[in-house]
């Protein structure tokens, strides 16, 4: 389809307010969407289902999915052009705003101190007046910010209209072969790479790999864990490890025992949890859950030379899952956007420090906003 045709379906879809997801996955050009035929809301019952999923943070709240054979897939290559800088204004922040999530971080390091928690992810949420919303628009834009990242547009008219360009997946699974990451510790980036990390963000990375790697230790076999390295994410830097094996296990048993992972929610993860619920003040709903293909049955040919009718007897099938973490993501309300951010807390952190970390990471999404 040509890209024209492809934003015109998508708006003529949009217009409709039917359900309907577009996505571009990390340096890919290929663009897919499923406009999905009626408003019904589909929950996932057990992650055998196929589609696109949206999960929230809270694994006990249900997951959406936009099932395939309720959808019409469409897709396009995408060409990516000059970013070019919104006329978005720098914010002025309200004592109060800082005050509040400077307050939020300090009872974080009290609870370290006190409890049996070692890491909590501590998050906000920043409301942004616009001028004017333009979702495709933006999603184009973010495609163009951020070429590494899995950028997405989401929109049920019964639950929400959402945007993100992540950087962090959650799983991918192709056939029997899995791979995922921990992601952790956050830096400006200042045009280069190389850059030394402190042991804090070093030993807050670390609890997350340790974290999966354990996790994963009867569901995975063998396991492959990668030395950290930096990553870099639109102005941000991370350390990120990559682990992977063969999965000897469902879906439904991996994402129940990795998600939320400590990179977005904290360790031990149901202190963490139990502590954010009650001191955050406000519902992340989708912000640190996670979306993305699930279950997509993938042909190969073996031989793409051959153009003979043996050939199909070469093809196999594999059914493939990729989902991602919903971070650097932002609700689109009528004249508003609210962004969702947050940052890793230990024993080590200065609360005046994770609140600009939270500031910068806001960045992301203003980038793309009128
Ligand atoms: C929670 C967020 O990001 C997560 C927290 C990070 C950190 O604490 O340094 C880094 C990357 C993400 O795993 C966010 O972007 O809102």
């Amino acid at each position: 389809m040509t890209s024209g045709d492809f934003f015109e379906s998508l708006q003529q879809h949009f217009n409709k307010t039917l359900p309907l997801v577009v996505y571009r996955k990390p340096n890919s050009k290929e663009v897919k969407a499923l406009l999905q035929d009626n408003e019904t809301i589909h929950y996932v019952n057990d992650f055998s289902e196929s589609g696109f999923v949206y999960s929230p943070f809270d694994a006990l709240e249900k997951s959406i999915v936009m099932p395939l054979n309720a959808s019409e897939e469409i897709k396009t290559d995408f060409i990516l052009s000059r970013t070019t800088e919104t006329s978005h204004q720098a914010t002025k922040y309200s004592d109060a705003e800082k005050a509040a999530h400077i307050h939020l971080v300090q009872q974080g390091i009290e609870a370290i101190n006190h409890k049996d928690l070692q890491k909590v992810v501590l998050s906000r949420c920043e409301t942004v007046n616009l001028s004017d919303s333009h979702p495709i628009e933006i999603f184009k834009r973010l495609m163009n910010a951020y070429p590494n990242a899995f950028v997405y547009c989401w929109c049920h008219p019964k639950i929400g209209l959402w945007l993100g360009a992540t950087p962090e997946t959650l799983l991918k699974v192709d056939g029997n072969q899995f791979s995922t990451m921990a992601l952790a510790g956050t830096q400006k980036y200042e045009d280069t790479l190389e850059v030394i990390w402190k042991t804090k963000e070093k030993e807050e990375q670390q609890l997350v790999t340790d974290f999966i790697t354990n996790s994963l230790k009867n569901l995975v076999h063998p396991l492959n864990v990668s030395e950290p390295m930096t990553l870099k994410a639109g102005s941000l830097l991370h350390i990120k490890t990559s682990i992977s094996g063969i999965l000897k296990t469902s879906l439904k048993s991996v994402i129940k025992k990795i998600h939320p992972t400590p990179a977005v929610c904290g360790f031990p993860k149901a202190h963490a949890k139990q502590f954010i619920l009650k001191h955050e003040n406000y519902n992340r709903e989708y912000y640190t859950g996670f979306l993305g293909e699930l279950n997509l049955q993938l042909k190969q040919t073996r031989n793409t030379n051959r153009r003979n009718v043996e050939n199909n007897a070469y093809a196999t099938i594999r059914t493939c899952s990729h989902l991602f973490v919903n971070l650097r993501c932002m609700q689109l309300k009528k004249q508003q956007a609210l962004i969702y951010v947050g940052g890793g807390i230990t024993k080590d952190s200065i609360a005046e420090n994770e609140w600009h970390e939270t500031v910068n990471k806001t960045q992301t999404m203003k980038r793309v906003l009128d």
